[in-house]
């Protein structure tokens, strides 16, 4: 069967039979997904060469969103998260997406960068000239540190070297900009750093003292955009609510922090689900978020094409890997990655960054019509359901009553509960 990501009904099957509809959907043997059992994750063992202290493992759920075509192949999206209703709306809104041909994605080099700190330069603007002047002897000394990554095709690219003034003296402060391929890179750039922060400070004449990668990767861009069909959305209307709510979101930073959650849903999902440091990407798309005014403002962009359709646009850092860090260690990322299809750290950005917008989109549209409660809270219900004591076979007549009688509430789901359980 073609590689597809449209499983009608995925919801109503069991969660075996999901997994064997997802691994057939996509086209690879049932075994490569398997661990996403639990029974076959991330063991004790393994979770002890991974961090200190292991006394445990905490699982989390791991849905997969349906309907995304990405640059033209089908995708289906490991996402692990505790939110009800995330993994619907990813799917709803790559469902709606399919109709102008889905996400067209593209990204920068992977190049991180890694700052070194220099203090007590007494002449910072003649100490950048000289740390200028000796970049190719400072890109050699950081590229001796990994010859693997060198010959991979990776390596610093170039330095650059900023003043930073402060309260205590102006820094001189240079960055090594590395292309770290297929690797998240943190480590490798650091690395790199603590090699050459004597030399450098020696340059600069000054002393070293935080050497360390910046995770404002704003040399390593991914980017997504679709088109959301105006028609399929419920007309003009509901496509000028959602400018306006978009609208709102770039000029308030109180609106623009909910927005940008909302693009983190589906983004940090995918990023945890891969085994890659959610932290970093989080970091990096909240630095990312500053206007030209220095305001906090929305990452996404949502305009009105000369369709009257919604193009919507994301652009934001985005550091993960494919060959460092727990993804390689962790069993249920490396199913993960097998799932996505995805050879590269850039197709992986990619992917991670349609996602995101997927999901922004999905929710800035609820809210722009019915509100986000109706989905949202239909979906929660079953987890309510489920906290009041309702057993498997009680939830979908505890959830229904609930949805009903629009009272997605603990106190009333028990009342809910003793009542089918009375027969009433
Ligand atoms: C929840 C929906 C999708 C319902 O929307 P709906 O129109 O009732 O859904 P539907 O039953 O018509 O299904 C449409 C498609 O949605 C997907 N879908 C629908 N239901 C399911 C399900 N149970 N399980 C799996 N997939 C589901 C599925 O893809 C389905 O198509 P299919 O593939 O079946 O042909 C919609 O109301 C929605 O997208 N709401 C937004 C929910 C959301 O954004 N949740 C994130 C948490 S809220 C938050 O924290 C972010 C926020 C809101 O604060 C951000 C911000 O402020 O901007
Ligand atoms: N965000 C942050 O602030 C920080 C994050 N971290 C953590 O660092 C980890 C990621 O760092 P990272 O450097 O990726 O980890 P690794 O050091 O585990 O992986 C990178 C290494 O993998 C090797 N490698 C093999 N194949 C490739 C390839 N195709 N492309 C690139 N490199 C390849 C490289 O050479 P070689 O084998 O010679 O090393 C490279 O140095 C994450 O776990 C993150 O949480 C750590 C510090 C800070």
């Amino acid at each position: 069967m073609p590689r597809t990501s449209r499983i009608q009904g995925l919801r109503d099957l069991s969660v075996e039979a999901r997994r064997k509809s997802v691994a057939e959907a996509a086209g690879v043997e049932a075994a490569a997904i398997a661990a996403f059992d639990p029974a076959q994750g991330l063991g004790l063992g393994q979770a002890d060469h991974m961090i200190e202290n292991v006394a445990g493992v905490l699982a989390v759920p791991l849905g997969v969103a349906t309907n995304f075509v990405i640059n033209g192949t089908e995708v289906l999206v490991p996402m692990a998260t505790e939110e009800a209703s995330v993994v619907a709306a990813a799917s709803n809104s790559a469902k709606v997406a399919r109709i102008h041909g889905g996400f067209s994605t593209s990204s920068t080099t992977p190049v991180m960068q890694a700052q070194v700190q220099i203090v007590g330069v007494a002449d910072p603007e003649a100490g950048r000239v000289r740390l200028l002047e000796a970049r190719d002897e400072l890109i050699a000394l950081a590229n001796e540190q990994d010859p693997k990554l060198v010959e991979f095709g990776g390596g610093v690219r170039d330095i650059a070297v900023r003043l930073v003034p402060s309260r205590a003296g102006t820094y001189v402060v240079a960055h090594l900009q590395v292309d770290v391929r297929d690797a998240m890179g943190a480590n490798a750039v650091n690395t790199m750093a603590e090699a050459v922060a004597s030399r450098a400070a020696e340059i600069a004449g000054g002393n070293s003292l935080l050497r360390i990668l910046t995770n404002k990767a704003d040399l390593r861009l991914s980017r997504a955009r679709a088109v959301f069909d105006a028609e399929a959305l419920g007309g003009p209307e509901v496509v000028d609510n959602i400018i306006h709510a978009a609208a709102l979101a770039e000029a308030d930073p109180y609106r623009a922090a909910t927005h940008n959650k909302g693009i983190m849903n589906g983004i940090t999902a995918v990023v945890l689900a891969t085994g890659n440091d959610t932290r970093a990407v989080e970091a990096g798309a909240h630095s990312h978020a500053i206007s030209p005014a220095g305001l906090y403002t929305s990452l996404s962009r949502f305009e009105k094409d000369a369709d009257g359709n919604v193009a919507a646009s994301l652009e934001l850092p985005m550091p993960v890997g494919l060959v460092g860090g727990a993804t390689k260690v962790h069993p249920t990322a490396q199913a993960a990655v097998k799932l996505l299809g995805v050879s590269t750290a850039a197709e992986l950005a990619e992917i991670i960054t349609a996602v995101g917008l997927a999901q922004n989109f999905g929710a800035v549209r609820a809210l722009a019509t019915e509100g986000i409660q109706r989905g949202h809270m239909s979906l929660h219900a079953r987890n309510i359901a489920a906290t009041v004591g309702a057993t498997a076979e009680e939830v979908p007549a505890v959830v229904a009553r609930l949805v009903a009688d629009k009272k997605v509430r603990a106190d009333y789901a028990e009342q809910v509960l003793a009542d089918i359980r009375a027969g009433r």
